[in-house]
């Protein structure tokens, strides 16, 4: 029995469709025709085998070597270019802003745990980012995050009073004090126990976020589509991040009905909650967009501030000479019987210094966080097709040995002789080196942090505060562990993992003035306390 046409026609389109479909994946995992160069793709998956799951700004560094600074990868059907110089990251983040400035939208992050467009470091480019990021703009400028200032200083002070307290509880009295400023600015809440109910609740609504935005936690979906379709009962995957999803919205929703109730009782702290509600209708913001708004500063703001200041305590028991020198600044500026207030801030270069080059040594994004093209591009010759994922290696900016003299060690001196704490000092009339930054580790473009003022603040505070209150040393054993690889967390961003530390006060007269200067702040607390 012989098929007739229709039959075989009817049984070769459905084979026809399924080698398209593989043929379009098989080539999907090829580099574009003048795509920046790499290291070649297999068939289907591209570079995914060679993008480690931890840490990969490291081998996108090391790929340097081969492929020069602007390196082209396939992951998957996805395009992925990483800058591994600041003059890159100048020229198309800083300086072609309008296209280089929205987000990679992933099946994940912006469909299950954050739709309806309500997470700010997730948003495309378009009018809800703007609308916004003009919000928070207008939040965290200067003149509105200095008027923090006196919640960033008491809440240090309390800090150096733990510190004294219970010197081994470091790690959390420096997490608590991250969190429990922005509960403070935030939410006009007082986060005053590291195992205070909001503030254990924030971080595990943290840990859970970025645990399951992590490369890896899920299937590759945005590679692979087809993974979408999978039920949920063979997807764990998706009932998880519906986990997280619920837990976030509900813990952001409480804190927005706590404040509201607060500021029925009058417990108003014009807190940037209070400001948001004020403005709503004008906005156009409804209660969940509210909501995320002000978790977002949560989540941007605690993490990232606490990790470099713990990054500061391992630096200062890895170079002691140079906290030595942090120890003789403040005592010239301060003297013996008070320690460092914000009204010091600017006459401390050398504690400056620190903060930048902590700031540089170990940044916290070292990966840098990724932006999308959203139309076709050229740069230096090379093609970049509308959807690109960029990424601004920051690890590698921050440790171009042709800019910084032996970038692998901490030397705060290099931020003293010159603003940028480059070998050669920076010529900001010219067209090459016009508006660089002095860090990358806040981004760049148009997405660049809106939280640098507010996080210096505290940085520079807290780093003054130690250096006048205490004497470092490192742990029983004396050795001190600062490698990349083994001293720091995975994820997204890098923390140094609880190493051994003595603090100590410098001298028992000092101690009495932490102790006096915590007693003194407790009536400046009463607002925020429930
Ligand atoms: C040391 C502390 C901090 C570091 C290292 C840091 C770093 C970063 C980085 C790398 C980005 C992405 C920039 C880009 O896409 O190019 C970012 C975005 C952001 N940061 Fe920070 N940040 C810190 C503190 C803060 C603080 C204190 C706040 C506010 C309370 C904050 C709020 C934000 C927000 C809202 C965004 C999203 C901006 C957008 O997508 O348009 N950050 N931050």
């Amino acid at each position: 029995m012989s098929l007739s046409n229709a039959a075989i026609s009817l049984l070769c389109f459905p084979i026809a469709v399924i080698a398209a479909v593989l043929f379009k994946y098989y080539l999907a995992g090829r580099r574009p025709a003048n795509f920046p160069p790499g290291p070649p793709t297999l068939p289907f998956i591209g570079n995914i085998t060679q993008v480690p799951r931890a840490k990969a700004f490291l081998t996108f560094q090391r790929m340097q070597a081969d492929h020069g600074s602007i390196i082209g990868l396939k992951v998957g059907a996805q395009n992925l270019v990483v800058l591994n110089s600041y003059k890159h990251v100048k020229a198309l983040f800083d300086q072609r802003g309008s296209v280089y400035s929205s987000r990679p939208q992933s099946y994940v992050a912006t469909e299950l745990v954050c739709p309806n467009e309500i997470h700010l470091l997730l948003l495309g480019y378009g009018s809800e980012w703007r609308k916004q990021r003009k919000i928070v703009q207008s939040l965290l400028n200067v003149n509105v995050v200095d008027r923090l200032l006196p919640i960033q200083s008491a809440e240090a002070t309390q800090t150096m009073y733990e510190l004294v307290q219970d010197p081994a509880g470091y790690y959390d009295h420096i997490r608590r004090y991250t969190t429990a400023v922005i509960l403070a600015s935030v939410y006009g809440q007082r986060g005053a126990r590291f195992d205070a109910p909001n503030v254990q609740a924030l971080y595990h609504a943290q840990d859970q976020f970025t645990e399951i935005l992590e490369t890896g936690a899920t299937p590759p979906v945005d590679a692979f589509p087809f993974l979408k379709l999978v039920p949920e009962v063979l997807a764990p995957w998706k009932t998880w991040a519906k986990a997280v999803r619920r837990d976030q919205k509900a813990l952001y929703l409480r804190l927005v009905k706590e404040t509201r109730e607060r500021l029925a009782r009058g417990k108003s702290t014009d807190c940037y909650l209070h400001l948001m509600l004020q403005d709503q209708e004008k906005n156009e913001m409804d209660d969940e967009h509210i909501a995320y708004l002000a978790g977002n500063l949560m989540e941007a703001g605690s993490d990232t501030t606490a990790s470099t200041l713990l990054s500061f305590l391992l630096a200062m028991i890895k170079y002691p000479e140079e906290f030595k020198k942090a120890q003789a600044e403040v005592d010239r500026v301060c003297g013996s019987s008070r320690s460092p207030t914000s009204d010091d801030i600017d006459r401390l270069p050398f504690i400056k210094a620190c903060m930048d080059e902590t700031l540089r040594w170990r940044p916290v994004a070292a990966g840098g966080v990724p932006h999308m093209l959203t139309r076709d591009d050229t740069y230096e010759g090379h093609f970049l097709p509308k959807g690109t994922v960029l990424l601004a290696n920051t690890w590698a900016i921050h440790m171009d040995e042709a800019e910084f003299e032996h970038p692998e060690r901490f030397m705060p001196e290099r931020f003293v002789n010159n603003e940028f704490g480059t070998r050669v000092p920076v010529d900001q009339d010219s067209d090459d080196q016009k508006n660089r930054r002095t860090s990358y580790g806040f981004g760049a473009g148009r997405r660049v942090c809106p939280g640098q003022r507010l996080a210096k603040n505290s940085l520079i505070l807290n780093m003054a505060k130690i250096a006048w209150g205490f004497d470092l040393a490192p742990g029983a054993a004396g050795l001190v562990d600062d490698d990349i690889d083994t001293a720091y967390t995975d994820g997204f961003l890098i923390t140094p993992k609880k190493f051994p530390i003595t603090i100590t006060p410098r001298s028992d007269a000092r101690k009495a003035i932490i102790v006096a200067e915590y007693e003194a702040v407790q009536p400046f607390f009463q607002k925020y306390e429930a």
